[in-house]
């Protein structure tokens, strides 16, 4: 169904209706649900959805690798990605952040069941009772509480053709875009492609496409085979030409990497890709994906669980995000949301009534509707407010008040609402001293500092740690930059970037083995792959030069300028944006740019 046909129905009388709504309605009644009354979602337990999500845990990981696909698609739209499993589950939620505590308000978050049974016609339940793509837009839903989405569908199938669940795009009424049930379907079609990639046992891939262009599209039929031509898996589009083939007789014929005319079109015949093995001839002891909390860390959470409020400390780069994240995922605020807000990235002038919300005509160029603000948006959650020291002291005053009373006053409203949130806070600046000369609240500074949580430069790094962070990096690296290759790293490679200073940290650390995994394309990673970075040549690698290479602050420092530059001009001169894509304080780029200037 198209988007049009399905934005119509909602104008069209009943007998125009498309018939997929008009079935999908009236098993909603007969599953006796009522258009208007309140149906108190279905949920499963924490213990039994940690257990479901392992089951699906090939699914999530490929889905996982596939997420810089959809923030391509659809960066900076109100919308999230969920996965279902095929009893209409939700085991996955990605994406906006603000729509996602809308989302959770209707039950669209993790554990939460949309099978029709429960919530009535639903992109979720629908496609997955009709086995097929839909749209579903906000009247469109059978329960009246749902009505302020609007969702689109793809049913996802295993390479045995069985039904696995449903990738949806859910947004909000007026957000959604014709390109949400694309982006859905070709989610979906990247995920089947993945999972026949993958099987198991697997020593050919056969591509099938009716024209050589269409070959290796992620449309175009691939089935996975065992080295005598046994059929492992195919995907979808695969399928429908496996009746009329004899594939091991085929196989027979296929010379690999050769186009090859077969009935219906043409055939591409590849060896299985050994997929993200990271190898490596170095003593890196081996890391799992995700590295237990450290002791600092389980002592955060304790605190954050008890309601403390916490302050991360660290240079820039060196994982403050990252833990917040992780911490809520571990924590007993899990199942509410997590909203992040980066105080040096908002504008000044609209500072307060992001963070606070306002009422609809608060202020001029406000929306009509008005914001709830991101301090509401985290009730039940967690309020992680980074670059904390950006905050002007007026936005300090409000947010002290906020923490006393645990009320929030949007603009241009007198009545207080209650809000329950953990509050978790960020800063790479000295708050002490800028409590000592008077930029930063001390009454404020007592209440958000309950337990301070200081992340180490990567300078700091015992050898361990270096070496089990960059196995780490290496291994969701190379799924995303690599997927069907190999991904190998020396001895001499591991010891010149230990002995690099980093003053980016993880984060420039990160990009830097992004550029070089995909400079080496396959090849093992070598110094020459890290031109930005003065690791040096093979012969520059001796004891003496070792100490240089720690300390070269002033090429590091143009490369940074020069990414500042480059962001800048990409983004047409905006600080604001610049910073939140670099992720840096916007008086940090600011004193760059000022630095930059010729004098
Ligand atoms: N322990 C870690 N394991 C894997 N990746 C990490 C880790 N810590 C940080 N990263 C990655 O490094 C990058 C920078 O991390 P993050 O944004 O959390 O740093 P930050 O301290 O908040 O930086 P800033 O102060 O500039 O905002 C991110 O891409 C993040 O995913």
């Amino acid at each position: 169904m198209t988007l049009n046909a399905v934005n119509n129905a909602a104008l069209t009388p009943p007998e125009q209706t498309p018939p997929l709504l008009l079935r999908s309605w009236q098993r909603s009644r007969d599953y006796g649900l009522s258009q208007h009354s309140h149906h108190a979602p279905a949920f499963l337990e924490q213990q039994a959805l940690r257990h479901t999500q392992q089951q699906y845990a090939n699914v999530l990981h490929h889905l996982n690798t596939h997420l810089p696909l959809f923030e391509q698609l659809q960066h900076g739209r109100r919308c999230r990605l969920l996965f279902a499993d095929a009893q209409g589950t939700i085991l996955f939620s990605a994406g906006d952040p603000y729509f996602g505590n809308k989302a959770q308000k209707i039950a669209l978050a993790s554990g939460a069941s949309w099978h029709e049974q429960h919530m009535g016609t639903n992109a979720i339940g629908t496609a997955l009772k009709e086995q097929s793509e839909v749209c579903i837009l906000g009247q469109q839903h059978f329960l009246a509480t749902n009505q302020g989405i609007s969702c689109s569908a793809s049913p996802v199938l295993s390479p045995n053709g069985e039904l696995l669940g449903v990738i949806d795009i859910s947004s909000e009424i007026g957000e959604h875009s014709q390109d949400m049930p694309l982006t859905a379907k070709l989610m979906a079609l990247a995920l089947e492609n993945a999972l026949v990639m993958n099987q198991a046992h697997a020593h050919w891939i056969l591509n099938l496409a009716p024209d050589a262009g269409s070959l290796q599209q992620p449309w175009s039929g691939m089935v996975a085979l065992q080295e005598n031509g046994q059929v492992l898996g195919a995907n979808r589009s695969a399928r429908q030409w496996l009746p009329e083939l004899d594939v091991p007789a085929l196989l027979n014929d296929l010379t690999q990497g050769e186009l090859t005319p077969v009935k219906q079109g043409m055939a591409l015949l590849s060896r299985k890709p050994k997929l993200n093995k990271v190898r490596h001839s170095a003593t890196i002891p081996t890391a799992c994906a995700e590295p237990v909390l450290s002791e600092h860390e389980r002592s955060a959470l304790k605190l954050m669980n008890s309601h403390i409020p916490l302050l991360i400390q660290g240079e820039t780069g060196t994982g403050k995000d990252h833990i917040v994240r992780r911490l809520h995922q571990a924590g007993s605020r899990a199942s509410g949301p997590l909203i992040a807000v980066n105080c040096g990235a908002l504008p000044c002038d609209l500072l307060e009534a992001e963070l606070f919300g306002y009422v609809p005509g608060a202020f001029t160029g406000g929306t009509k509707q008005g914001r709830p603000g991101y301090i509401r948006a985290a009730d039940k959650g967690v309020l992680f407010l980074d670059e904390i020291g950006e905050l002007p002291l007026a936005a300090q005053t409000r947010l002290l008040r906020v923490l006393q009373e645990k009320t929030v006053t949007p603009l241009g409203c007198h009545k207080p609402e209650a809000v329950d949130f953990q509050l978790v806070v960020a800063s790479h600046q000295d708050m002490t001293a800028m409590v000592e000369e008077g930029t930063f609240r001390q009454d404020l500074y007592f209440r958000i500092n309950g337990y301070t949580l200081t992340l180490p430069p990567l300078r700091d790094y015992s050898g361990r740690e270096f070496a089990a962070l960059l196995q780490q990096l290496l291994h969701t690296l190379a799924a995303t930059h690599s997927p069907s290759k190999r991904v190998t790293l020396s001895d001499k490679v591991i010891t010149a970037l230990q002995a690099y200073h980093w003053p980016g940290n993880i984060r420039q650390l990160k990009q830097q083995l992004a550029v070089a995994i995909v400079l080496a394309d396959g090849d093992p990673i070598d110094l020459r792959h890290f031109a930005a970075l003065p690791l040096g040549s093979e012969q520059t690698l001796g004891a003496e030069h070792t100490t240089a290479l720690t300390r070269a602050p002033d090429d590091l420092k143009s490369i940074t300028d020069q990414l500042i530059k480059q962001t800048l001009a990409n983004n047409n001169g905006n600080v604001s944006a610049t910073a939140r894509q670099l992720k840096m304080s916007r008086t940090t780029i600011y004193a760059r740019l000022k630095a930059i200037k010729p004098s």
